[in-house]
């Protein structure tokens, strides 16, 4: 067992780093850390390296079993690539009938994929803040059409993944019937609480992203203190503002992780996403990519009910792409004149350790990745 990564490494995501090996006294995430650092070889005869890839399963009609890798353990996975696909009516519509629609969204789909995006994600219903909300038979009437043509050209989720930008349980469901392969919840399910019921029937990977309010009053509610709770053990600590931001963010997601999960939701299907521009500030935008690297080690564990969390080795998704931050600081008020400095933060949600990236401008942001792969992880 010490000898051996694949033994060790699920192990110390379900054991609090307190867990003391019953044989030799000493903590598990202990004789993991041994093995990283060479203190101590893999066993020969079962692995050649420590080297361990995280799966997360998706859920193709085809017999074959189909996932999507992350290289977690060394950061060697390219970056994935989302492109945002808004299907609001201002977005494609000029006026004409919804085929025309259906057929200007395949035009975009197709240059998507010509352009090496990896994954689109096909949103119904704009969660900017202050934006109106559609009814759901209106959000559905835009994207099951969309979802539907994609997946008819482009049938297998090797060809392309589709994700499903949404909070309403009943869309990701009727997206998944139609096709859809990710569900990318900005709410964590806090906007539904049917969501984790469909997200546990489907088995499908599940973004989930942190917020607090709703659509309308979360950009005021980004106070950060720190929380009081004896039963909740933090291994990280926060010794200043940006770090305790990390771990209220991280507890946050935990709340929903727990609730998730004892609906059925599996670890592997989560992809975690701190929310950069729902319920944070210019400067918290900032710290949460700064601090990236604190929030792929949070750690914590429930005293009283011994339930232990971690985010170490689950993928994560930023979105920074034209958000007001970024207009703030280039002085751009136009959302479409953020391209660079949309540029400049993909690359530096990549070096803190981003695995996905949710953009609009995917030409440029290609490059950037593809740069940002070259210098971070060594990927070319
Ligand atoms: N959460 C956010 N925080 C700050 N600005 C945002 C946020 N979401 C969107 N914006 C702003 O909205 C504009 C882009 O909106 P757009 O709807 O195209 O983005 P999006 O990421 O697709 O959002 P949605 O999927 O909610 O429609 C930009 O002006 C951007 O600055
Ligand atoms: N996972 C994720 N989804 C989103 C995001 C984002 O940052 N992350 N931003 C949006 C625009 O507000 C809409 N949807």
């Amino acid at each position: 067992m010490l000898e051996r990564s694949f033994v060790l490494l699920p192990l110390c995501e379900i054991l609090p780093p307190t867990f003391i090996h019953p044989v030799t006294a000493e903590p598990v995430h202990d004789h993991l850390k041994q093995l990283v650092t060479g203190t101590r070889q893999v066993d020969p005869n079962v692995q050649t390296s420590i080297d361990l890839v995280n799966l997360v399963p998706l859920v193709d009609n085809s017999k074959e079993f189909r996932y999507i890798e992350y290289d977690l353990f060394n950061n060697k996975s390219k970056t994935q690539l989302m492109s945002i696909l808004n299907v609001t009516p201002d977005s494609f519509s000029d006026g004409h009938s919804s085929n025309l629609i259906v057929e200007n969204v395949m035009k975009k789909i197709d240059n998507m994929i010509t352009n090496g995006v990896d994954i689109i994600d096909i949103g119904g219903c704009s969660t900017r803040p202050n934006s109106e909300q559609p009814s759901e038979e209106e959000e559905l009437s835009r994207v099951l059409p969309v979802i539907k043509a994609a997946r008819a050209k482009y049938p297998s989720s090797d060809d392309i993944l589709i994700s499903i930008d949404t909070y309403r349980s009943r869309v990701a469901e009727e997206s998944i019937k139609a096709g859809a392969d990710i569900i990318n919840d900005v709410s964590a399910g806090l906007f539904d609480e049917k969501m984790y019921d469909v997200v546990t029937k489907y088995g499908t990977p599940y973004i989930i992203n942190h917020l607090r309010g709703d659509i309308s009053t979360m950009s005021k509610l980004t106070t950060y203190k720190e929380t009081k709770d004896n039963d909740l053990q933090v291994f990280t600590k926060a010794n200043n503002q940006p770090a305790m931001l990390i771990n209220e963010v991280s507890k946050e997601l935990c709340q929903c992780i727990s609730k998730m999960t004892e609906k059925g939701v599996r670890r592997w299907q989560i992809i975690l996403d701190p929310g950069l521009g729902f319920a944070k500030n210019l400067d918290q935008n900032l710290d949460i990519i700064r601090e990236l690297p604190l929030l792929k080690k949070y750690n914590q564990l429930n005293t009283a009910t011994g339930e232990f969390l971690s985010f170490e080795h689950i993928p994560l998704l930023l979105g920074p792409s034209r958000k007001r931050f970024i207009g703030k600081i280039t002085g751009k008020d136009v959302a479409s004149d953020r391209i660079n400095g949309t540029s400049a933060a993909v690359t530096a949600c990549i070096g803190y350790g981003s695995d996905i990236v949710r953009i609009h401008d995917y030409k440029e942001m290609k490059d950037a990745c593809l740069m940002a792969d070259a210098i971070y992880k060594g990927i070319r």
